[in-house]
């Protein structure tokens, strides 16, 4: 059940409007990274961090992780152009084999307790990502014109984290360095392998936290936490 994490924070935060890195907003007084992070340092299966970071961002960054005890990095790597570089650069990093998960640090709202299953399934079958079921209709399009509607029952909204035997991971990453391939996200890399990827229900709080609307959900989040306390 042990597993190490990496986690991209190097993004620039464009969607969200901020001027800045959107992980480090502050979100009912802590950092959105903080937030997450803490997760993992509390998780007692979580044996080190791999932290992608923009490196103009390290002395802050530092900081903030000293202020707040976050003391399971095993690594500080230097985030790439794009989100699949940074995990890249923090996946040449992971030593031993076993499994290795990969989650958004704009994603604070995960819940560990909901790990084990993810985590099972990445041991048994190689690769699990979580999703959700969609709640809305989904369209392709031609421009600004429906050109299919697409059967919803078998549509999912993927989240992170994402679990992998580390070695399936590293062959996958390869492969799409060699080929050039971007994907949105890692299953889509070991995907391109033949590999089984096995969907584990996750859970609808576990939002990315990507344009300004997201800043209201994040809020009435807190505050359910907060009365369930
Ligand atoms: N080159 C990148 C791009 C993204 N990320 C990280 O990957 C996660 C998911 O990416 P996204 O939500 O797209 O974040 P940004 O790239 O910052 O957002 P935007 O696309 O709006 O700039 C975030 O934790 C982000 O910090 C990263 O480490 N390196
Ligand atoms: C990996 C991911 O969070 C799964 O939904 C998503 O694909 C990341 O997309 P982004 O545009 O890099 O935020």
């Amino acid at each position: 059940m042990a597993y190490q994490v990496i986690i991209p924070a190097a993004g620039q935060g464009k969607r969200m409007e901020a001027g800045k890195n959107k992980v480090l907003l502050e979100l009912n007084d802590l950092p959105i990274l903080i937030h997450t992070l803490n997760v993992f340092q509390m998780d007692k299966a979580c044996d080190g961090i791999l932290l992608a970071i923009n490196p103009e961002e390290e002395e802050e960054m530092k900081m903030l992780l000293e202020e707040n005890q976050i003391t399971k990095i095993l690594a500080f790597v230097p985030g790439g152009k794009e989100r699949q570089y940074s995990i890249h650069n923090a996946l040449k990093q992971v030593k031993k084999d076993g499994i290795v998960l990969v989650h958004d640090a704009a994603r604070p709202f995960v819940d560990k307790e909901l790990f084990r299953p993810l985590i099972e399934a990445a041991e048994n079958k190689g690769a699990a990502i979580f999703a959700v079921p969609v709640k809305d209709t989904i369209k392709k399009a031609a421009g600004d014109i429906v050109a299919e509607t697409v059967e919803r029952t078998s549509l999912w909204a993927v989240q992170t984290p994402q679990a992998f035997r580390i070695s399936i991971l590293k062959e996958a990453y390869q492969k799409a360095e060699e080929e050039d391939f971007l994907g949105t996200d890692d299953a889509s890399l070991v995907e391109r392998l033949g590999q089984e990827v096995v969907i584990v229900k996750g859970n609808y709080d576990n939002i990315k936290l990507t344009t300004p609307e997201d800043l209201y959900f994040a809020e009435a989040i807190i505050r359910k936490r907060e009365q369930r306390l």
